[in-house]
């Protein structure tokens, strides 16, 4: 990963991976110390790079450590329900013991819950509600969960969390005829606000009754 520079054959090729991922699942598996590239590659891909800078001025970050103990023998698997993040980008690492689920749409557009296989030195970048308002609904924010399925082990995760200060607001760059605005402008605290207050839905279906057109 050390070549990888903006501009090279290998940064677009891994780009449009990053893209395609993102629009497909919600989340991409990144290696370490590319973290910030990776974003910009994000913002790249679609055309939105001159935001990049002013988005990262405008960023706060929460740091989460959490465990999981194995479910016991009468207990469910699940260690933390499905929910959708409501902060603007979720990076999440992990010790070696799998246990986030992502669902999924299949071919025929059914749910599907696919677990997050992460080796040694990646983690996960995940879109997030907000995300996904800004972005115009291009790319998804995908719901997720943590099942402790048969293990042995205490699953350690730990999460940042970033969240934008002040408006959040579609670039014109995500709106075409194909794309008509999805949402309207908001403040992501409001939004925190709106949430903490109305958890109505611990789904996507949030951020389209507080900012939806
Ligand atoms: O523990 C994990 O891998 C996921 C945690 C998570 O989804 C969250 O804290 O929002
Ligand atoms: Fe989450």
């Amino acid at each position: 990963m050390e070549d990888l520079k903006p501009g090279t054959e290998s940064w677009n090729m891994t780009r449009h991976k990053v893209r395609h991922t993102l629009e497909e699942y919600g989340c991409f598996i990144a290696i370490y110390g590319g973290g910030e590239i990776k974003k910009q590659m994000v913002f790249e891909s679609y055309g939105v790079e001159k935001y990049h800078e002013s988005f990262n001025e405008s960023m706060s970050c929460l740091l989460k450590i959490m465990k999981y103990r194995p479910s016991k023998a009468d207990e469910s698997n699940l260690g933390m329900a499905a929910h959708t993040d409501k902060n603007f980008l979720s990076i999440l690492d992990q010790n070696q013991v799998n246990g986030l689920e992502v669902q999924i749409k299949d071919k025929d557009d059914d749910d599907e819950w696919v677990t997050v296989e992460l080796l040694p030195s990646s983690f996960v970048v995940m879109a997030t509600d907000v995300f996904m308002a800004w972005s115009n609904g291009r790319l998804r924010s995908p719901p997720h969960r943590v099942m402790m399925k048969g293990s042995a082990a205490d699953r350690y995760s730990i999460a940042l969390f970033t969240f934008k200060k002040g408006t959040v607001e579609t670039p014109e760059e995500f709106v075409d005829d194909e794309h008509p605005p999805r949402f309207k402008p908001f403040d992501h605290y409001k939004y925190l606000d709106f949430f903490a207050k109305n958890p109505v839905y611990m789904d996507h279906r949030q951020i389209n009754l507080f900012s939806g057109v």
